[in-house]
């Protein structure tokens, strides 16, 4: 599980985020929901120790797999799938450790996980955005994680792509790890996820999407939403 508790995050010498009470437990996919700059992305580098929180603490019960934005990787980089994968076990200074036996079964067991083994030596610079996130996904699955955290992982995909990652991450959830997803996708983080976490500078609400669904205020309060906004009308008819 990962539990934030009273998290305040300072940027630039400025309270970003604060309030941030939540837990992720084990078993469950959250979707982390709040519009730009709300402090989605603070919040998850606060979890992977990247920042430090000026209040509150984060607890996470074991190894943490980050999936970041696809933009932030470099493509372009010749280098195969299976080792883009490995870089997963052995960090950035890869190349100067050698992977042992049981790094290749960890590899092995994440790209049959996202089902990549057949694309294992293509260039990663060859493959579709769909497969690109699935790659990014075995590589922080190869460290064997207990909690997983995703940076908008459907950005840009089609909405078959979308719903096959969508089943993936429950997937991994349902194997007992715990999944926390920032998306912009509202619709479907009302139909895929367990529970979501409303969040503007601070924790807005936490709750299940039937619960969200009828609770326009806190909509209206987490995107600065008009009462008349289609946004809630689209909610309704997804949770
Ligand atoms: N290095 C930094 N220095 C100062 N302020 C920063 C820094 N990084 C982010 N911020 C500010 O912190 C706030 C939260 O940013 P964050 O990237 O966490 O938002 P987000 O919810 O992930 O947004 P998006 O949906 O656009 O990705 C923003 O107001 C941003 O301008």
């Amino acid at each position: 599980m990962i539990a934030f508790e009273d998290i305040a995050v300072q940027l630039g010498g400025r309270i970003v985020l604060e309030d941030a009470t939540f837990t992720v437990h084990a078993g469950e996919l959250v979707g982390l929901i709040g519009p730009n700059g709300a402090g989605k992305t603070t919040l998850l580098r606060t979890a992977l120790g990247l920042l430090k929180p000026v209040r509150g603490r984060v607890e996470v019960a074991g190894l943490i797999g980050y999936v970041p934005q696809r933009h932030e990787f470099a493509w372009d980089f010749p280098i195969s799938v299976e080792d883009v994968v490995m870089t997963g076990r052995t960090g950035r200074l890869g190349l100067l450790r050698r992977p042992r036996t049981t790094d290749w079964e960890a590899v092995d067991e994440a790209l049959e996980r996202v089902r990549m083994t057949d694309l294992r030596t293509r260039p990663v610079g060859q493959l579709s955005g769909g497969q690109r996130q699935r790659v990014l996904v075995a590589r922080a699955l190869a460290l064997r994680p207990a909690a997983l955290l995703l940076d908008e992982p459907f950005t840009g995909l089609d909405v078959p792509t979308q719903e096959l990652l969508s089943e993936l991450f429950l997937s991994l959830a349902r194997e007992e790890r715990a999944v926390l997803m920032t998306t912009h996708d509202l619709a479907g983080a009302m139909y895929g996820c367990d529970r979501l976490a409303l969040l503007n500078r601070s924790v807005v609400a936490v709750g299940t999407p039937e619960e969200l669904a009828e609770r326009d205020e806190l909509w209206m309060r987490t995107f600065g939403i008009s009462p008349h906004s289609p946004l809630l009308r689209v909610l309704k008819a997804a949770a």
